[in-house]
């Protein structure tokens, strides 16, 4: 499998005058297909960590690249192209769902797969949802949903996924899991899955990124990762969450 994005040595200074850092020395690969899940309990910087890959923010340290090509070669908005970040909340364009949906081609010059489109919004639930409504009146599951579509249908190479399935009932969480498990095994879309959901994070990933006191502490195979972490930091988070629920 193919290395798509590298990141070494990203570091990310805290906010103000302050010369400590959030997070640094970050080195990691993605791979084709590779499904990440990336856990930590919160205030890590895990959100700021995704919005840097797909450069809506800039590292203060350390350098990306992608397919081999560093980060400051490529135009921010091919870049993003290929690094698509989805957020927690999602962002509904003025106007219609429909209009949302064609943004993402439009905004690339790219021909709309009305059939694609389709096929998503219904592998999420959402297949007799009225095109013509207008996106801000959709409940906060089918903004989340209509949101995770409008990226997928970018046909990025990495998909950056913050919480993507928090305001989801469990039945389209499912859904939504099984439909980005398939694409990155049919397209070879590499995930990398913020959850603080540890059944979840079981459920949909091949290795799990592990942040604690500002680094990235292990890299591993999900089983063994939750078979048997390698720090204390990873056991003890294992295990306060399992007894809470979820570390929210
Ligand atoms: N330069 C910075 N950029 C972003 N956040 C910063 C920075 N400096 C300090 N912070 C603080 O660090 C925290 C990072 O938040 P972020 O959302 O990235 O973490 P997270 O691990 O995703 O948290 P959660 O799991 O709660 O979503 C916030 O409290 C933010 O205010």
């Amino acid at each position: 499998m193919s290395i798509q994005l590298s990141l070494q040595g990203i570091g990310k200074k805290r906010h103000g005058e302050s010369p400590a850092y959030l997070f640094r020395e970050i080195t990691a690969e993605v791979r084709s297909g590779q499904r990440i899940v990336l856990l930590g309990t919160s205030g890590q910087g895990k959100t700021t960590l995704l919005r840097i890959l797909s450069r809506l923010e800039k590292p203060d340290e350390g350098t990306l690249s992608l397919n081999g090509r560093p980060f400051l070669e490529w135009k921010p908005q091919e870049w993003r192209r290929r690094v698509c970040y989805v957020a927690q909340q999602p962002v509904m364009l003025t106007g219609t769902v429909e209009a949302n949906l064609r943004a993402v081609s439009e905004l690339h010059g790219a021909a709309f797969d009305k059939r694609l489109a389709e096929e998503c919004m219904a592998a999420l639930g959402l297949e007799s949802l009225d095109w013509s409504k207008q996106a801000a009146d959709l409940s906060g599951g089918e903004k989340q949903r209509t949101a995770l579509v409008r990226a997928l249908l970018l046909q990025s190479e990495v998909l950056l996924l913050d919480e993507v399935t928090a305001s989801l009932d469990p039945a389209s969480k499912r859904a939504a899991e099984r439909l980005l498990s398939d694409w990155a095994q049919k397209r070879g879309t590499a995930l990398i899955w913020i959850t603080h959901d540890l059944d979840q994070a079981a459920q949909v990933s091949d290795f799990i990124w592990f942040m604690d006191e500002g680094r990235l502490l292990e890299t591993a195979p999900a089983e063994e990762f939750f078979r048997e972490p390698s720090t204390r930091q990873a056991r003890s988070f294992i295990r306060r969450t399992d007894s809470e629920g979820s570390l929210l």
